[in-house]
């Protein structure tokens, strides 16, 4: 059954690609059966010559490997890698190529991230196979091992199979897959449930995120790095914040890799911050995770809760509930706060005409965008 709450899952959360790639690097060369990897930007590079060195490694092992790239996300991956792939065993399949269909199909784009290893064990988080993941951006990951791995692996599998995706030489017929493995429930492990969404025609992130957004009863902290919320987003955080509830977004600075993804949700800031809606722009480097804590829920993945994403695209997310895993998202949250500038409400209000116009122009290419159909 798709998105069962499923108990005994032990979950570690990794900051930073320091952490979160040395962790998936080892589960892969300890892989016997298979691994599944599912991205939606993989570019040639250091970081993907890494990933293709793993994969490779595991084949020559006699490992099952099969890598789903989205046909948009994966255009920087030059042909000499694709083949590499290819030629090392690896099983590789696109997930709707750019082509001569309509736009809505050209615009629906395989966003999340998922890597499965045995069956056992699977990690999450807003990473790619690009090198900015090694250092400039900074990310974090989930590493999960219990009962929702075997989610996760339904969700590869479906889309593997999907009359959207195309092995790489363009045939339709996909590359099978072996027989699922499941993984074993952990009397000391946690509550979680796997979350997808597939564009507005099935919205189960919304609906969970705006729920806990309209229930939290102490605090409502958010990360994204593409701050456009819906208009119900922006209702439900006002609404919280006005009834009590610690409501903080943290949020990229200047440092950003669409500045104009950034001015076009600038515009949204002066309703929030009247409403008590605290909000931390994060100066070290472009914060690229996307996370949320309410109260004991945490929810964490693909998703970047803007109104692009939950119009789009395929997500999936990672929810946990529980006390003990809340605390340390807690904690990152705080350390990420303390490396951020929080944005004062006075100052804002009185922010020059400039910032103004950017906002507004980026505004309006966000309405006009967001019309596409
Ligand atoms: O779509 P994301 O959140 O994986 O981020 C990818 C970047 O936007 C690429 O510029």
């Amino acid at each position: 059954m798709q998105h069962e709450w499923r108990e005994g899952n032990r979950v570690i959360l990794l900051p930073e690609a320091s952490r979160f790639l040395p962790a998936m690097f080892e589960a892969v060369s300890q892989a016997q059966h298979y691994v599944l990897v599912e991205l939606y930007l993989m570019e040639s590079g250091e970081l993907a010559n890494q990933v293709i060195d793993a994969l490779e490694a595991a084949t020559r092992r006699g490992v099952k490997t099969y890598l789903l790239l989205d046909g948009y996300g994966a255009m920087g991956l030059e042909r000499s890698d694709r083949e590499r792939l290819q030629a090392a065993g690896v099983a590789l399949q696109l997930f709707n190529p750019i082509g001569f269909h309509s736009l809505a199909r050209n615009l629906s784009r395989d966003h999340r991230k998922i890597v499965v290893v045995d069956g056992e064990i699977a990690f999450t988080g807003g990473f790619g196979a690009v090198d900015e993941f090694l250092q400039a951006w900074y990310e974090i990951a989930l590493r999960i091992d219990g009962p929702a791995v075997a989610d996760w692996e339904v969700l590869f599998r479906r889309l593997w199979r999907s009359r959207l995706s195309r092995q790489a030489s363009g045939s339709q017929t996909p590359i099978p897959l072996p027989p699922q493995r499941s993984a074993t429930a952990h009397g000391d492990g946690v509550r979680g449930r796997v979350m997808s969404a597939r564009g507005y025609r099935y919205q189960a992130i919304r609906h969970s995120l705006y729920a806990r957004v309209s229930s939290a009863q102490q605090r409502l902290w958010l990360c994204t790095p593409y701050f456009v919320p819906t208009f119900a987003l922006r209702r439900r955080l006002i609404r919280a914040a006005r009834r009590g509830v610690d409501v903080r977004l943290l949020l990229p600075g200047a440092k950003h890799d669409h500045p104009g993804v950034r001015y076009a949700g600038q515009r949204f800031y002066q309703g929030l911050l009247k409403a008590g809606v605290r909000i931390f722009e994060f100066q070290p480097t472009f914060i690229h995770a996307k996370f949320v804590l309410a109260d004991e829920w945490v929810s964490l993945g693909s998703c970047n809760f803007d109104h692009w994403n939950l119009h789009w695209n395929l997500e999936a997310n990672q929810e946990i509930e529980d006390s003990a895993f809340a605390c340390e998202v807690q904690t990152l949250f705080e350390r990420n706060f303390a490396a951020s500038q929080e944005v004062d409400a006075a100052a804002w209000a009185a922010r020059p005409w400039g910032q103004r116009a950017k906002e507004w122009v980026y505004g309006v290419v966000d309405g006009l965008v967001m019309r596409l159909k």
